[in-house]
């Protein structure tokens, strides 16, 4: 057996110092008191193993698929990222909590500053080392007086290197967040797989609500669970932002818009049949852009007649590198995705476009002809790196190049000589 994986740990208990219900025979952080008087919390995983550690959250149980990422800051921001809804999120960073909670503080559209949707989004976290005191200047309670708040469960003190070796090696699992002073009879678990759900239709707005009302171009942004900072970052660059349901037939009102963008999302995007039809549609006459972020990205694979995959463990982090393949430069990207594109053979009229340079997976597609592409990473990247973040500038660029060019009633110059560049780049 690997080194990594102590049998002390797994497929039995991970006992944590100061809990009296707990055995102690192997403590994982024996040098750290784990939130004095806390309750006892487990983490069993569907494969069998039971880790246990102290509760720093709601007092609440949890089924969900037990995903890890590698980000070393924003807990927050991931925390309230909707592509996180029906998930366990295990951090890898072995310290949480230090920085605090931000305040609920709005910018000029309405949206919330630190935070990447309304509330907590994923089903419950796991760490390795809650941080029981925070400071930052912006902070105005805990993480664990958030979670509490919010009715999420949270677990700290669990071996998250072990835990990490075991998703790495079997993939993505289902797991069981319980509070108690032992751990649940497996047989009494209700192993829901939250990806069987279309989620996007849970994460979607259920009205149309505009940003930015006086942008000089209009974008449909179509929500399939879209973080804060997609809106934002098209308002930012003058856009008029109208915000759709994941469903909304936009094929009716295609001339409304000078733009399309696809946000990001939870779950399977082989759910969003009505999306990947109406994208379809659009494809065949829109002439203006269209861009989508990680689930818009499988969303226009998906209509472009490509098909889409589960990894085993998926791409988590702040720090993914993708190639750009029209130009041979590597990014440092944002991610979160456990799904991907196929893109061994690509349909006609279309290319790839980024390539993760660790796995070779999918990051991107491109229409040849049409000013069409979507990347499989977070541009918007909340929080950071902030790498990317010209895709949004080139996008409101294009979009505003060919209204302008259809304005006048001529060829939409600009963006066919935007989108030839691009593909001569390649050539
Ligand atoms: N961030 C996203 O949009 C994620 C897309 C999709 N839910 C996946 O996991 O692959």
């Amino acid at each position: 057996m690997n080194s990594l994986i102590r049998p002390s740990i797994i497929k039995k208990t991970l006992a944590t110092r100061g809990l009296a219900s707990v055995v102690t025979d192997a403590p994982f952080h024996a040098h750290y008191p784990v939130v004095p008087g806390s309750l006892t919390a487990h983490l069993q995983l569907r494969s069998g193993e039971t880790f246990t550690g102290g509760s720093f959250g709601a007092p609440a149980s949890t089924v969900g698929e037990t995903v890890f990422t590698t980000s070393l800051v924003g807990y927050p921001e991931s925390m309230t990222d909707p592509s996180y809804l029906g998930q366990l999120l295990v951090f890898t960073q072995p310290l949480i909590g230090n920085y605090g909670v931000p305040k609920r503080t709005r910018d000029s559209y309405g949206l919330l500053k630190h935070f990447e949707s309304e509330k907590i989004q994923c089903r419950g976290i796991i760490v390795s080392d809650y941080a029981t005191k925070y400071s930052h200047w912006n902070a105005v309670e805990s993480l664990s007086e958030w979670c509490e708040r919010e009715g999420i469960p949270a677990i700290t003190g669990v071996d998250t290197r072990a835990l990490v070796h075991i998703l790495r090696g079997q993939g993505s699992t289902l797991g069981s967040l319980s509070v108690g002073s032992k751990p649940v009879d497996t047989q009494d678990i209700n192993w829901v797989d939250p990806n069987v759900d279309n989620l996007v239709a849970e994460a979607s707005t259920n009205n149309v609500r505009v940003f930015n009302p006086t942008g000089d171009v209009h974008v449909a942004l179509i929500d399939c669970g879209v973080k804060y900072n997609i809106i934002r970052s098209l308002c930012d660059q003058g856009a008029k932002v109208s915000l759709l349901p994941w469903n909304h037939d936009i094929t009716k009102e295609l001339d409304m818009y000078d733009g399309i963008f696809i946000s990001n999302g939870p779950g399977s995007p082989t759910h969003c049949t009505e999306t990947i039809e109406n994208l379809r549609a659009a494809f065949s006459v829109y002439q203006r852009p269209i861009f989508g972020i990680c689930m818009g990205n499988q969303l226009m694979g998906l209509a472009a007649g490509l098909n889409a995959y589960k990894l085993r463990f998926g791409n988590r982090g702040h720090n993914q590198p993708a190639v750009d393949l029209t130009t041979g430069k590597c990014v440092i990207t944002s991610q979160n995705h456990g799904y991907a594109l196929d893109d061994s053979r690509m349909p006609q009229g279309w290319d790839r476009y980024y390539v993760n340079a660790n796995d070779g997976s999918n990051e991107g597609i491109r229409h040849l002809a049409k000013p069409f592409r979507s990347v499989q990473f977070h541009p918007e990247a909340k929080g950071g790196p902030l790498d990317t973040g010209y895709l949004f500038a080139e996008f409101v660029n294009e979009v505003r190049a060919t209204k302008k060019a259809a304005n006048v009633g001529g060829i939409p110059e600009e963006a066919i000589a935007a989108t030839a560049a691009v593909a001569g780049a390649s050539a």
